[in-house]
């Protein structure tokens, strides 16, 4: 089954916010990339709302609701009392959470859910009680997997930035495919589903789905945005499910 694409909008919204005018507009970029193919939107809303401001979210549910009902959304974020209201306010199908401090520059590490474990537990029974599906961000590590399933999460988004960070490196990118290969295979075998993101682009998609057939859905905005500015957010769109298609 090939792994769904959902358009991350943190870079359109980035744009957005560098004067004060509504344009690019971030609900009608998303809503091309929708009608381009995309099976959902994702938002990683940061706590300074540097790129996505919480106004967006509202806008965005509104647009799947009433015009991609088949679509997903999916909220990513740490889980403050503040995320946690954005989400039971906007009703995402899907929630990532992500351990990143608020001063971070991007995010650049999974759960360590064996410190975490309990306190996600608590989060991720509140989001389940809201017919919400809970994802996980999580490191490339096979051994941890265990720990994330007995947090009652659904699935693990792989963060695939060191697999990325090697696109001039064919030896070191092999090595992080195998662990994330390794990764997913015991993820898959405890019955977590699999999700992955970060630094994704065209080129480097292909050799990810071939290491991990069990890909559910990929979620991409940087690699993405940059594409789009050369062949526009419907053309990039189509190139990204393209290459989620091997
Ligand atoms: C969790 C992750 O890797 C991305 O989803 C995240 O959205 C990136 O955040 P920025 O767009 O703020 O870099
Ligand atoms: N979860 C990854 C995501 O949503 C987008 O990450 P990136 O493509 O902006 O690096």
């Amino acid at each position: 089954m090939t792994a769904t694409l959902s358009v991350n909008l943190n870079a359109v919204a980035l744009l957005r916010n560098r004067r004060d005018l509504p344009w690019p507009n971030v609900t009608h970029l998303g809503r091309i990339a929708l009608q381009a193919g995309a099976a959902g939107l994702t938002v990683h809303p940061r706590p300074d709302q540097r790129h996505t401001r919480f106004a967006d979210l509202p806008e965005l549910r509104k647009l799947i609701d009433t015009e991609f009902p088949k679509a997903e959304f999916n909220i990513e974020g740490y889980p403050t009392e503040e995320f946690i209201d954005l989400c039971l306010r906007n009703r995402p199908e899907q929630v990532t959470l992500v351990p990143d401090d608020p001063a971070q520059a991007t995010s650049d590490h999974g759960w360590d859910f064996l410190r975490h474990g309990e306190g996600l537990a608590r989060v991720i029974a509140l989001f389940k009680a809201e017919d919400m599906r809970v994802s996980l961000f999580a490191d490339a590590d096979a051994g941890a997997m265990a720990a994330a399933k007995a947090t009652g999460a659904d699935r693990v988004e792989f963060y695939t930035g060191p697999y990325a960070a090697y696109h001039n490196d064919s030896a070191s990118a092999a090595k992080q495919l195998q662990m994330l290969a390794e990764a997913a295979q015991e993820a898959d075998r405890l019955g977590l589903g699999i999700n992955a993101g970060h630094d994704l682009t065209v080129a480097n998609i292909p050799a990810l789905v071939r290491a991990v057939p069990q890909l559910l859905e990929v979620s991409i905005g940087h690699g993405l945005t940059a594409d789009a500015l050369e062949f526009g957010m419907a053309g990039s769109v189509r190139r990204f499910i393209a290459a989620l298609q091997g």
